[in-house]
């Protein structure tokens, strides 16, 4: 029911209404326990965001806060084996926008509290539930608001838990078994518009390089010369370390002496993209505008150039590389967009929200013995929360092989049933442990 509402986010301030405003009704009507129950606290904000508040029984808590978005990417129907907003189910996968990103979410948490609910669960630890409306588009009306309405209010977070990782699966070829990545840092961003200006004229006696010609050299530089690889500084290095003994030999040994290794590994990390993203700032050419007609010589030639910012750099060091890498002041640059890389969360022993996602982790999936720290390479609605929590968590409880990865934002992207009802299962359980006395827990690689 959910995919079949398509809200779908076109561009900042463009949404579906009629399907966002839908969407808020379809939650009503099919988790009415969430709605009125008298500990919780349902607002609108920002029109079509909805913000839960769980009002739980110890107010010496600390309240933590559950994340997702209701807005999807557009779905053309092309090359889709099951329509994009039909949420047909086939061999047991449930097929359309929003199944992996972002609406499992979305309805996993609010199933497993309608279901904790009818079981009369009453939680000990207050959390908020934030579902925002316009993630896919910045955020800017929904999380953003939130995030204001809720400092304004005073609140202060344990942690936050968002999407953005996965229990990985077939990314790594060496490496035998899946396992359990939370991102404790995201990537930053900067969107950078790259102009060059000439005088036009008649295309029967042109210029040695035209405006085009200047701007697609200046772009190319740009592709040709990667950003530094950044390996070693973030948290890869102990995904890595996490991650060696799961290696068959000889890359076992290697990542367990990454002390002797590291130039072969940063090396290898990269030759496929998505590793290749984790080790350094990406550089991607995502538009290009110029000419007006067959014969005249173009006036304006753009470019945006889409940076995804490694978290130990900063958006001024990334300017500073790109106009030292283009070195044509016939070239402007103009800052459109930027966003800081976000800081790491903690991950150690005593950091509530990691341990109690590795407990779950634990419990629900038994099979996996590795939870290991990472960067999410995307960017997220918990970006807009840094003012309330330092422990901001990325993680979906779902397995994701590469194929998965293509399907967010491309075609078929499909959850199968058994993953949804495990998603439930594990928010029913988080939920839960997030109640419980929390002592140090063994980890399980150790034992
Ligand atoms: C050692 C580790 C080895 C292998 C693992 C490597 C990489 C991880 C593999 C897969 C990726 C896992 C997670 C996911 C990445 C993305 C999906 C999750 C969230 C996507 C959010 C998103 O698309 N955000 C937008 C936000 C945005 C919208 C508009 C303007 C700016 C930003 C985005 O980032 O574009
Ligand atoms: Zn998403
Ligand atoms: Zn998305």
């Amino acid at each position: 029911g959910a995919i079949q509402i398509p809200t779908v986010s076109f561009n900042p301030g463009e949404f579906n209404t009629t399907a966002l405003a839908a969407f808020g009704e379809y939650i009503h009507k099919v988790f009415p326990t969430v709605f009125r129950t008298s500990f919780i606290q349902h607002e609108v904000v920002g029109e079509y965001s909805h913000l839960f508040t769980v009002q739980g029984s110890d107010p010496s808590l600390q309240p933590y806060m559950l994340l997702a978005h209701i807005d999807v990417v557009p779905a053309p129907d092309q090359g889709w084996e099951v329509p994009p907003f039909s949420g047909l189910e086939r061999d047991g996968f449930i097929y359309g926008r929003g199944t992996l990103d972002n609406k499992n979410s979305v309805m996993a948490i609010l199933q497993a509290l309608e279901l904790l609910l009818i079981r009369n669960y009453i939680p000990r630890r207050s959390f908020f539930i934030a579902l925002g409306h316009d993630e896919e588009v910045s955020g800017a009306h929904g999380a953003q608001k939130i995030s204001a309405l809720l400092q304004a209010r005073g609140v202060q977070l344990a942690f936050i838990v968002d999407e953005g990782s996965f229990i990985l699966d077939g990314f790594i070829p060496s490496l035998k078994k899946p396992f359990a990545m939370v991102s404790v840092s995201e990537k930053g961003s900067l969107n950078l518009m790259l102009e060059v200006n000439k005088t036009p004229g008649h295309s029967s006696a042109p210029p040695k390089e035209t405006s085009i010609g200047i701007l697609a050299a200046a772009v190319s530089r740009l592709e040709q010369t990667p950003m530094p690889n950044m390996f070693g500084s973030g948290p890869l290095k102990m995904t890595l370390q996490q991650l060696a003994n799961e290696f068959s030999f000889p890359a076992n040994v290697i990542f367990n002496n990454l002390w002797l290794f590291w130039p072969i590994v940063s090396r290898l990390m990269e030759r496929e993209d998505i590793t290749n993203a984790l080790v350094r700032t990406t550089t991607a050419v995502t538009m290009f505008n110029a000419g007006i007609k067959v014969n005249v010589i173009p006036p304006v030639a753009q470019a945006t150039v889409n940076f995804r910012i490694h978290p130990a750099q900063t958006v001024q060091e990334v300017l500073k590389l790109a106009k030292d890498i283009v070195v044509d002041d016939r070239v402007q640059f103009h800052v459109l967009e930027s966003f800081e890389p976000l800081p790491v969360s903690p991950f150690d022993d005593q950091a509530l929200g990691y341990q109690l996602i590795r407990q779950t982790i634990q419990s629900v999936f038994p099979e996996i013995n590795i939870v290991a720290p990472g960067t999410c390479i995307a960017q997220t609605d918990s970006r807009h929360y840094t003012n309330l929590t330092t422990g901001i968590y990325r993680f979906n409880p779902v397995y994701l092989q590469p194929q998965d990865f293509r399907s967010i934002h491309g075609i078929n992207e499909r959850i199968s049933v058994q993953a949804y009802e495990t998603q439930v299962k594990f928010i029913f359980e988080f939920i839960q442990n997030a109640d419980t006395e929390q002592r140090p827990v063994s980890h399980l690689h150790e034992l």
